[in-house]
């Protein structure tokens, strides 16, 4: 079985990937105990206090644990990979409603943290005054992000406000991931769905206003919609703000240069697990 866990050059977040995929598959029918005694440098005494901090049961498979335990032994895996000379590379996705500061936050972030790499998505809308082709965005044509589709160029897109497409080109974020880097990417509620069907090792932040009427104040304030168009989006605002129980992580966009440290740090492989949390 432990051929499993590390047959090649699969990673053990790959292995996670497979087994959350496909339960009733060979990973996910793996024991969390086989799993872990698999990785470097876990044996059964110290696999014992993982499980514990995870608060997972030793009985359990890789396929049957619930969401917030997968996500607990993601994060385990990551850092533990990262700290062992792994990659422990993280992708990171940053979502939220229209007009809460996601651009200004990634921007701020691209600008005051140089080592943090940020995907540059391709669009078909037209380039805004001061924006930079392959900065900013990849501005493209319709016939061109239709073959960009088509040849499975994107790792995901959507149609956003009902108006222009965006994508995320897969090749960059692959490449980055591969050299161990962590990546950003600044995208829509419906692609951090998206992200998170292709990638469920993905972490995904839900940027939230600190109050309603201040977003309300930052879309008016913004003054790049109209006022019919600025109604339709505080509409989709109302819906998206829903979202925020998908996420992994919310960070409220109170202070711009807060908050992106709050996402950086986030893009982090968390450290591995001290001492065991004494049980309340
Ligand atoms: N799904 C998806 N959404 C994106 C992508 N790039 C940007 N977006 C989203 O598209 C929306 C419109 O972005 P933009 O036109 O730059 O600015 P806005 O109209 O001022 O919000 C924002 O919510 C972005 O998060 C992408 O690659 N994929
Ligand atoms: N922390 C903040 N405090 C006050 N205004 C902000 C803050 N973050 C962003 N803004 C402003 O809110 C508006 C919307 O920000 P933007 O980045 O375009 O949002 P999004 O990309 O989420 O649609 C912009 O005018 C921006 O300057």
């Amino acid at each position: 079985m432990k051929a499993a866990v590390t047959s090649g050059e699969r990673s053990p977040l790959d292995v996670l990937r497979v087994a959350f995929d496909d339960p009733e598959g060979v990973e996910g029918r793996l024991r969390v105990t086989e799993f872990l005694t698999a990785m470097p440098a876990i044996g059964v005494t110290k696999r014992e206090r993982i499980l514990e901090q995870l608060e997972i049961s030793p009985a359990k498979r890789l396929g049957g644990l619930g969401r917030l335990q997968r996500r607990r032994l993601r994060e385990f895996v990551s850092a533990w990979v990262a700290a062992h000379g792994g990659t422990g590379s993280r992708l990171v996705v940053l979502a939220g409603p229209t007009a809460v500061g996601k651009g200004t936050v990634a921007g701020y972030i691209r600008d005051n943290h140089p080592d943090v790499k940020l995907s540059v998505s391709a669009t078909t809308r037209k380039p805004r005054p001061g924006e930079v082709e392959g900065e900013h965005y990849f501005f493209v044509d319709d016939a061109e992000f239709d073959r960009l589709i088509a040849e499975g160029e994107l790792l995901e897109w959507a149609t956003v406000h009902n108006a222009s497409r965006y994508g995320t080109p897969r090749g960059p974020v692959d490449d980055a991931i591969r050299a161990g880097s962590s990546v950003l990417l600044e995208i829509d509620i419906q692609g951090a769905r998206a992200v998170r069907e292709a990638m469920p090792e993905a972490t995904l932040i839900f940027l939230q206003p600190p109050t309603w009427d201040e977003l309300v104040r930052r879309l008016v304030g913004r003054g790049t919609e109209g006022p019919a168009e600025q109604q339709r989006r505080l509409e989709t605002a109302k819906v998206e703000l829903e979202a925020a129980s998908e996420f992994d992580h919310e960070v409220v966009n109170r202070d711009v240069a807060e908050a992106a440290q709050k996402v950086v740090d986030l893009m982090k492989p968390t450290k591995p697990l001290g001492r065991a949390r004494s049980r309340p």
